[in-house]
């Protein structure tokens, strides 16, 4: 218990939860090991006979019987190896999977303020390089560490067999061979952490090249971007490096110490044997022993190296699995009707704790209703649609629905009536089909059900004109498509998913006057009979609204109609049209009851 303390594993084998199949992998993978282990130990014994007998044998040769014996043993040992290295090595790829898909389910759950401060290439890497340096140690390592640890075991009771006195000089090495690997072992440990995480660091800056590689190209920024991630991997290439030159000096130490232990133990040997007490064939098995088991102290300090070295490159991986899921608030099953209420509600993003984003906003929103939200950039109208959709928590205040608290609805009731159509549509980079899809989780979608949703955002006929249809591949993040087809197909996707609630963050590039009319009316139809909040960006939008609600820092400046808003010719609002009047609309905007 206190080993495993002491090897930090307990937290994590805890963590790992080994299933049925993995345990009896690992335990019939320790069985056959000790077998294993056991024919090893034989064999030396085996020489020991012959070399003692080596007279008798000299006229009739080894007898038949013993020949057999010899080659069961090496047949036996041959089967049982085989077996071990099968079922030691699968059990490790067996709970790397099961880490990989743990991990990522704990990525993938965090609640958003952590994926605003962890990057994208770092978890990318979490996921790829810290998981395979656990991987490494546990197929190859710890299987090969075990076995070590039982021949040391095994060794050291034949060598005590065998001759106590010659055994003595292994009792000073053997202990030294392992506190060299368990010093050896902390270092590791520190610069392992440092290695990961500069590998963390070049991939990460590699990701976020990749992903922006067309503003690169636009920007001719290639060679900054080849000399920025230059940086980074001379950073990791130096830790490597600094890694390699102490891991070269303990090598060297453990084999000084192993090739001392077998000079020293010759020379007592051939001592004992001059004495009379000591055979010829007991010296030969002795040194036999003797290498396997300083051989096997060092592939015990190597693996506690690697292990250590493991624990430093997954120690995050740990953090981030003993962080566990959020709970996420059981699905109540409630049906929303739509109704919104924001009271007094105060907001900072944890990432600028000092920097109020919302400072006490009261907003009702009726069911049915459609509000659009205006104001300067940075007035806090995202993040009132952030905290609707729960992505955060309010500092003070309420936020209800239906007259309900959302903490006690619950976040997974609450979204389930919520659908979103972003400014710039998140798509993935599988088919259209699948994209549209997305909207409802946990249950297949009929072709039926998707062409009905296409067909009501305007989207059918331009998906049913590429060769593969709903099949077409969109691309990463929908490369493959037009930003207006972008849109539609994010509207059919809301559609798909029928909300109670939509939240509408308006794109605020404008498409061709054919696109936007397409996507206007796909908009039209998705708000109808739904609380809308848009986030709205276009006079043509904000003058539709049942209501406007005017931010500015933070806090709700002017609420009403446009007419109403129209009317108060010092307000924000009316400042905001005029602004925007003067630097695109056309007039008649402005005053949409006239013709
Ligand atoms: N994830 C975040 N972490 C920290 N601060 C943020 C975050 N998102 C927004 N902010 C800050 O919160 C304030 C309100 O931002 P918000 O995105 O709500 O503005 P907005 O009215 O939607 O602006 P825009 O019209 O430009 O999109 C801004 O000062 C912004 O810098």
């Amino acid at each position: 218990m206190k080993f495993r303390r002491a090897a930090g594993w307990e937290p994590h084998l805890e963590r790992l939860r080994l299933a049925y199949p993995v345990r009896w992998r690992v335990a019939a993978g320790l069985a056959c090991m000790v077998a294993a282990v056991g024919l090893q130990l034989a064999i030396p014994h085996g020489i020991a006979y012959a070399v003692d007998n080596i007279d008798r044998f000299r006229d009739g040769g080894i007898p038949f019987h013993l020949v057999l014996t010899m080659l069961v043993v090496v047949v036996l040992y041959a089967v049982t190896s085989m077996a071990r290295f099968y079922l030691m090595h699968t059990a490790g790829y067996r709970i790397v999977a099961r880490v990989r898909r743990r991990l990522f389910d704990t990525i993938v759950h965090q609640p958003i303020p952590f994926h605003d401060q962890h990057h994208v290439g770092e978890l990318s890497s979490r996921l790829s390089a810290d998981v395979m340096a656990l991987h490494e140690s546990l197929t190859m390592g710890a299987g090969n560490a075990l076995r070590s640890l039982t021949l040391l075991l095994g060794g050291l009771a034949m060598l005590l067999h065998l001759s106590p006195v010659l055994s003595l000089p292994l009792a000073v090495f053997i202990p030294a061979s392992l506190l060299v690997g368990k010093r050896s072992g902390a270092s590791y440990r520190e610069r392992s952490r440092e290695v990961q995480s500069s590998m963390a660091a070049a991939g990460k800056t590699a990701q976020e090249y990749f992903s922006n590689v067309r503003l690169v190209q636009a920007f001719n920024q290639q060679d900054g971007a080849a000399r920025a991630y230059a940086r980074t991997v001379r950073r990791l290439l130096e830790v490597s490096m600094a890694n390699a030159r102490m891991m070269a000096v303990y090598q060297g130490l453990q084999s000084i110490l192993t090739l001392l232990a077998l000079v020293v133990t010759v020379c007592l040997g051939v001592h004992l044997i001059a004495q009379g007490v000591l055979s010829i064939g007991e010296l030969t098995a002795f040194i036999l022993y003797a290498s396997m088991v300083t051989d096997a102290a060092s592939s015990v300090a190597e693996f506690w190296n690697s292990w250590m070295r493991t624990l430093g490159a997954t120690d995050r991986i740990f953090a981030l699995l003993r962080e566990g899921q959020p709970p996420l608030a059981a699905d109540t099953g409630r049906r929303l009707g739509g109704a919104i209420a924001l009271r007094g509600v105060r907001f900072s993003y944890p990432e600028r704790p000092g920097m109020t984003a919302l400072d006490g906003i009261d907003l009702e929103i009726a069911p049915g209703e459609k509000v659009a939200l205006v104001g300067p950039s940075g007035a806090g109208k995202s993040t009132i649609a952030n905290l609707i959709l729960g992505h955060y928590r309010p500092e003070a205040g309420q936020m209800l629905f239906d007259g309900v608290d959302a903490a006690e609805i619950g976040l997974a009731a609450v979204r389930r009536h919520i659908a979103i159509v972003e400014q710039e549509p998140s798509l993935f980079s599988g088919s259209i089909a699948e994209n549209i899809a997305f909207a409802l989780p946990g249950r297949e979608v009929t072709r039926e059900e998707l062409v009905a949703a296409a067909r009501l955002a305007h989207a059918h006929d331009f998906i049913s004109a590429f060769p593969q249809g709903y099949d077409t591949v969109v691309g990463e993040r929908g490369v493959q498509l037009s930003g207006g087809q972008k849109q539609r197909i994010a509207i059919a996707r809301a559609l798909l998913r029928d909300p109670g609630i939509l939240i509408l963050d308006e794109a605020t590039s404008a498409l061709d006057a054919a696109s936007e009319r397409l996507v206007q009316s796909a908009l039209d139809t998705l708000m109808q009979g739904r609380t809308t909040i848009i986030i709205a960006h276009r006079l043509s939008t904000i003058a539709k609204a049942d209501r406007i609600v005017v931010m500015d820092d933070g806090v709700v400046r002017q609420q009403g109609s446009h007419a109403e808003l129209m009317r108060q010719p010092d307000g924000l609002y009316a400042a905001l049209i005029r602004n925007q009047v003067q630097h695109q609309m056309p007039a008649r905007i402005l005053h949409p009851a006239s013709p």
